[in-house]
């Protein structure tokens, strides 16, 4: 195809345009919204095209410069020699076309190279005055960046002090800040369980951490740092003849240095260095994006000198893009083995870092909606490592038309159950515990538990065989069992299949507390359950009760106390409790009052009348006592008296009690009541 000048300066408008807005969504947010893939796509576009038109190329082009301008909020740090970017390759011929260059400019045979891997993270510089950390800034637009020395002060792996003896001037050290992969998957974690925004990947969860105002943030965030370079430094100390020295020298200052450094000679060997560090890739604790190549000799880079924006004794080798874009075809819920309903998205296969990807988590409702990821939607899909593949962003411009927000089913797609979402919790839960095919191995389990039903030997490896032979579906199951189905299972001796019938049987005789805890209420553990056994006395109470009654439970809030409607409000939920006692599983019940005497609403709202002398406490102390129950002392005897206490010698108040028939205590009684 022929461009005409005309048209060319309107394609290269729209590059600058775009790449503008896409650095700026990049490095000035920290919230990128295409993947680092297409915008190298559109970036080595706009090389080809200014390589075509050199006569179009201006000197605002984001090809001849670095980053972005720091954000105003922040105080500026001018960088004496300017923090610049690496010309990248992804592909082995340019490689070589590297190598090709460098010995032509060097008029040799064969390179000297210091290879290292490219940490995913964002380049900071550190300066020292005297050994002690001065300021820190970010890259910025490369000449001038933001003042984030608080924040960087945070990070333990950045000494505030360095040995005098060997820098005793000024010294700039530089490197890469950088979120460890086991950190970010935490931080994420609690982002979602708080319902927060989480982070599309470690470098942005590092540069967002980074770039706070209020340190305190950063410091709950814990960052990685990283050095491989050294700035401006008026010391002599400093090594003068190989990057390589450079690196062992921040090494012995305590700055961590990456251990895969290395000294290579020959573009093989590049090339040998790039598989090796690929293939550790996913095993390394943090992220990396490529290799970087740098000419070894000092005296030879600063004869090679600088492009644009980049050194040109340097090269970043890239690894293939771990971001892909393709098209959501649908929006499943799965339900998790604790009936946790994960929205997951169907995509388009795409393949992304040598993987086919064909399906992608997007964690919960709050998420779905704040990437208002819709069916239909163009997406970019990232895959780390091990790590489950997530929808990153959705591309709006190619939004079909007539799509729909997404919204969280009311029900679970597996049992059919009511879903519902507490309020201090950013899923949706499935509430058919006990019945729900998602959820069986795991209530099993826990209904067998030790603490629960205390069944000895059914394990998880049985409990595996018993479901996936769809022998036991529920817990009610388990009291039907024959010596055959258990005999029939894999490694199962007749012997051991008599042992497990027997502590099935013996587990039927049991506690209330035990039962209850067996259930597997959402929220209700081993304490609650105990709370709830006091309190009621019996099951059916317990199964007939309202929010009102939970909420007078000792340490029952409203959260647990909806679980546990929600729980008994499920019919198949009741139906397996009452497989379970018709087979015989029992407990002592009471009807709760003799479990609750004592307690707020004996004492708390009701008048006391004391008359006679107590023998074990003063009267004044017996008032105390009352009143710190929320039960108040009157001196005189009314029809309005809950209860007068009689001690020894009483006077004329018991005559009036007795006549108006008002509860007597002794002291007994009243020391029984204020426990
Ligand atoms: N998705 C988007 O919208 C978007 C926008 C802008 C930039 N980007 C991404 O950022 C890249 C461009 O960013 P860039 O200019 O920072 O270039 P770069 O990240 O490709 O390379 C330069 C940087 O590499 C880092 N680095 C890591 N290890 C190093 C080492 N051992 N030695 C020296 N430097 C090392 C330094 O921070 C340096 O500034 C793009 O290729 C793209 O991947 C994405
Ligand atoms: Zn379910």
């Amino acid at each position: 195809m022929n461009y005409t000048i005309e048209t060319v300066q309107q394609q290269l408008e729209m590059l600058r345009q775009q790449i503008e807005q896409h650095n700026y969504q990049y490095y000035v947010l920290d919230d990128p919204t295409v993947s680092d893939a297409e915008y190298d796509q559109l970036f080595s576009r706009l090389q080809q095209i200014e390589r075509d038109y050199p006569e179009l190329v201006t000197p605002d082009s984001p090809t001849r410069r670095v980053g972005a301008a720091p954000l105003k909020v922040f105080s500026q740090v001018t960088h004496d020699t300017p923090m610049l970017s690496l010309n990248n390759a992804f592909e082995e011929v340019a490689v070589k076309a590297f190598d090709r260059r460098i010995r032509e400019g060097l008029a040799v045979d064969q390179v000297e190279y210091a290879v290292e891997p490219k940490f995913d993270g964002l380049a900071v510089s550190l300066r020292y005055e005297k050994g002690m950390f001065k300021t820190g800034a970010t890259r910025g637009d490369g000449y001038t960046g933001e003042d984030i020395t608080l924040n960087l002060r945070t990070i333990k792996a950045i000494p505030l002090a360095l040995p005098v003896s060997k820098v005793p001037g000024l010294l700039e050290v530089r490197g890469e800040v950088l979120m460890l992969k086991a950190d970010f998957i935490r931080l994420n974690q609690q982002h979602l369980e708080k319902g927060e925004k989480i982070f599309a990947n470690p470098r942005n969860a590092a540069a967002g951490s980074l770039r706070q105002l209020d340190s305190a943030i950063t410091a709950a965030r814990r960052l990685m740092f990283f050095a491989y370079g050294i700035g401006p430094n008026e010391d002599t100390r400093v090594p003068q003849s190989t990057h390589s020295d450079i690196v062992q020298f921040l090494g012995s200052l305590h700055f961590p240095v990456a251990r895969e450094c290395a000294v290579v000679t020959g573009c093989d060997a590049l090339l040998a260095y790039y598989r090796k560090i690929a293939a550790q890739r996913e095993y390394l604790s943090y992220d990396i994006d490529g290799v970087v190549y740098k000419v070894n000799s000092l005296s030879q880079q600063s004869k090679l000198g600088f492009v644009a924006r980049a050194p040109r004794f340097a090269l970043a080798h890239k690894f293939p893009a771990q971001e892909a874009t393709t098209r959501l075809l649908g929006i499943d819920i799965q339900v998790g083995r604790t009936g946790a309903l994960t929205p997951v998205a169907r995509l388009e296969p795409v393949i992304v870092g040598g993987v086919t990807v064909t399906n992608a988590t997007l964690h919960n409702a709050d998420e779905v909606k704040r990437k208002d990821v819709r069916i239909g939607d163009t997406v970019i899909v990232r895959r780390a490592g091990d790590v489950i593949p997530e929808i990153v962003s959705v591309v709006p411009a190619q939004r079909p038309e007539n799509t729909q927000a997404f919204v969280m089913p009311q029900h679970c797609p597996v049992c059919g159950a009511k879903a519902v979402r507490l309020e201090s919790e950013a899923v949706s839960r499935c509430t058919g515990g006990l019945f729900c095919p998602a959820q069986r191995k795991q209530a099993i389990l826990h209904f067998a538990s030790r603490r629960a039903m205390d069944i000895e030997g059914l394990g998880e490896k049985l409990v595996n065989q018993l479901v996936d032979k769809a022998v036991v579906r529920n817990p009610a199951d388990l009291y039907q069992l024959g010596i055959l189905a258990l005999a029939n299972l894999e490694r199962m001796a007749e012997k051991s299949a008599g042992n497990i019938l027997a502590a099935i049987e013996k587990s039927k005789q049991t506690t209330l507390t035990r039962f209850i805890y067996a259930l597997g209420i959402r929220n209700v553990g081993e304490a609650t359950a105990k709370d709830l056994a006091r309190y009621f006395g019996s099951l059916s109470r317990l199964i007939d009760t309202d929010m009102e009654t939970l909420l007078q439970v000792p340490d029952v809030g409203p959260v647990v106390a909806q679980s546990i409607l929600n729980f008994f409000a499920e019919a198949h939920n009741r139906e397996v409790i009452e497989r379970l006692r018709a087979s015989g599983v029992c407990w002592e019940e009471n009807d709760g009052s003799i479990n609750n005497p004592p307690g707020d609403n004996v004492i708390s709202g009701k008048t006391f009348v004391l008359t006679g002398a107590l023998l074990n406490m003063t009267r004044e102390e017996a008032k105390e006592k009352i009143e710190t129950q929320g039960g108040k002392v009157t001196g005189s005897v009314s029809k309005k008296t809950d209860y007068v206490v009689v001690g020894e010698d009483p006077g004329g108040k018991y005559e009036k009690a007795v006549n108006l028939g008002i509860t007597l205590l002794d002291e007994a009684d009243l020391r029984k009541l204020l426990q």
